[in-house]
């Protein structure tokens, strides 16, 4: 597959482009805060960039109109409605957290609170290597978001940790954790790759990773 990436010397970007050349892609459009090089046109572009970018991202979707796989924190609502524009016409996956184990996690929360009522409380902490600029984490809010109520969030930014999320479930007298971390960025370029594989075969739309795993 011929692929681009918006955020190219970035942490993620680096990744990314180390596991798509082992699995034999070739990177032929790039983009950063110092420009853009295309080499042809890509069929799929991955955006791993800041809040910043965005503007152009959507300009280069709508220029190449080629499929969109994005990761990318810190978007808004007026964002999420510029990507439901683009996926009139092409192929949008979107997602605050590619790794497998966060999309599991989303499942048991969403299963968890059926079980309890409103008297627990329910808190959501989340752990990022002292980089990371957005606050609360992208993963966090969309954790958040399974829960339907108003909950705490706590936010460290340590070292080089490369995310951790614990949502906690407490009553008067016991309390339940679940939690999840990431050992090295991997856990979310593989969720990439299998999404950036996949889109060459979807039609135009919106689509969450949780229902490219399904
Ligand atoms: N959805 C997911 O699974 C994951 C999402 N992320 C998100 O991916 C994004 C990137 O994370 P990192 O690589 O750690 O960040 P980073 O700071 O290392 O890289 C950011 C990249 O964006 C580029 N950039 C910044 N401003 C720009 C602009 N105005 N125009 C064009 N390019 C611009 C930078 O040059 C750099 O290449 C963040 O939003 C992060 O939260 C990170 C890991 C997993
Ligand atoms: O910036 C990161 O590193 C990460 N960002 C995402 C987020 O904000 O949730 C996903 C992951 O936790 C790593």
């Amino acid at each position: 597959m011929k692929y681009g990436i918006i955020g190219y010397s970035g942490r993620m970007g680096q990744a990314i482009e180390e596991l798509f050349s082992e699995a034999g892609h070739e990177l032929v459009y790039q983009m950063d805060e110092n420009g853009e090089k295309e080499i042809e046109k890509p069929e799929v572009v991955i955006d791993f960039s800041l809040k910043e970018a965005f503007a152009d991202t959507v300009r280069v979707i709508k220029e190449k109109e080629v499929p969109l796989v994005i990761g990318t924190t810190g978007l808004d609502d007026t964002d999420f409605a510029k990507l439901d524009e683009l996926a009139e016409k092409v192929a949008v996956i979107q997602s605050f957290n590619f790794s497998i184990g966060i999309n599991i996690l989303s499942e048991l929360i969403k299963k968890v609170n059926k079980y309890v009522d409103r008297d627990w409380d329910i808190e959501i902490s989340e752990t990022h290597h002292r980089f990371k600029k957005d606050k609360p984490s992208g993963t966090a809010i969309m954790l958040g978001d399974l829960l339907e109520r108003d909950v705490e969030m706590h936010s460290k930014r340590l070292g080089s940790e490369f995310g951790e999320h614990e949502v906690d479930f407490a009553s008067i007298g016991e309390v339940l954790t679940l939690k999840h971390r990431a050992y090295s960025r991997k856990a979310f370029t593989q969720g990439v790759l299998l999404s950036a594989e996949k889109i060459l075969d979807l039609e135009p739309g919106f689509y969450s990773f949780s229902e490219i795993l399904k």
